[in-house]
């Protein structure tokens, strides 16, 4: 049976963001996971998770300057240590929350650089950060996502991101599995989830509806038929990692609307 998250981060915006881990509780979630985390005391959040009975699943490394359109260091060539030093605030907040996993998000490839100096900058940080996490048992992930959502990502396929595993040659770096995403550029994605689960190298998954990133119930992809592909290559494999709930309510931020778009959960709680 698949284990599943909120994203705190897109779920409950009708509520202020530390009141969200009470909501996911009492919808059923055992799991969260979100963004950022870097605005809040580790402390704090650390007792939210205690207080609601939740388990931290993973949460993003600092992307740089959000705000200006940044979507992660690891590709950029002169930014490594800046990108060290968030790894390290990253792994931090990892042992305050008790979680063991961190995604690290590729970035945009600068203009005007070689393809080459972008994957080996890649390539060299993921093994530095990776090195890191591993004193500390936590996994990082890296997602590709879909160009429509984040232009100029580095990151896209899942080819890609299992190569560059291979070549980072970490065995704590995994792919985060973003069936949204992955629909969105690839497509084929039960025999996708059949091809690359029982590899070990998949850490997490995450589900939206394509195209709107809405409920999972909504949209062209068949999600029970996708949970019990999951459920049933899982049990071949031992599989036992979270599926992060990583939408946006259709019904926005009026109130009570998370909950009420979550009946597609039912018959998995
Ligand atoms: O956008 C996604 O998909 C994510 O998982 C985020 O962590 C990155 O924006
Ligand atoms: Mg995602």
């Amino acid at each position: 049976m698949p284990r599943f998250a909120a994203n705190l981060s897109m779920l409950y915006p009708e509520l202020d963001f530390l009141d969200r881990f009470e909501a996911a509780a009492r919808d059923g979630f055992r799991g969260v996971e979100f963004l950022f985390p870097y605005d809040c005391a580790a402390n704090e959040l650390a007792a939210r998770l205690r207080a609601n009975g939740l388990q931290q699943v993973l949460f993003n490394g600092p992307p740089g300057d959000w705000g200006k359109g940044e979507k992660g260091l690891a590709c950029l060539p002169g930014r490594e240590r800046e990108f060290r030093d968030g790894i390290a605030r990253a792994l931090a907040y990892a042992a305050a929350l008790d979680c063991p996993r961190i995604h690290v998000m590729a970035g945009l490839v600068p203009a005007g650089t070689e393809p080459r100096e972008v994957r080996g900058t890649y390539v060299a940080n993921l093994r530095a950060a990776a090195a890191d996490a591993a004193k500390q048992g936590v996994d990082l992930m890296i997602e590709p996502i879909n160009p429509r959502d984040i232009p100029g990502f580095f990151l896209n396929r899942q080819d890609d991101a299992h190569a560059l595993i291979a070549e980072i040659g970490a065995g704590n770096v995994k792919v985060q599995m973003d069936l949204y995403h992955c629909q969105i550029v690839e497509g084929d994605v039960a025999t996708r989830i059949r091809r690359y689960l029982p590899t070990g190298r998949v850490g997490h998954f995450q589900i939206a509806g394509v195209p709107q990133r809405h409920e999972p119930d909504v949209g062209e992809l068949n999600y029970p038929y996708l949970f019990d592909v999951i459920d049933d290559v899982s049990a071949q494999c031992g599989w036992d990692g979270w599926i992060g709930c990583e939408y946006r309510p259709a019904r926005g931020s009026r109130p009570g609307g998370t909950t009420a778009g979550l009946g597609w959960l039912a018959p998995w709680r």
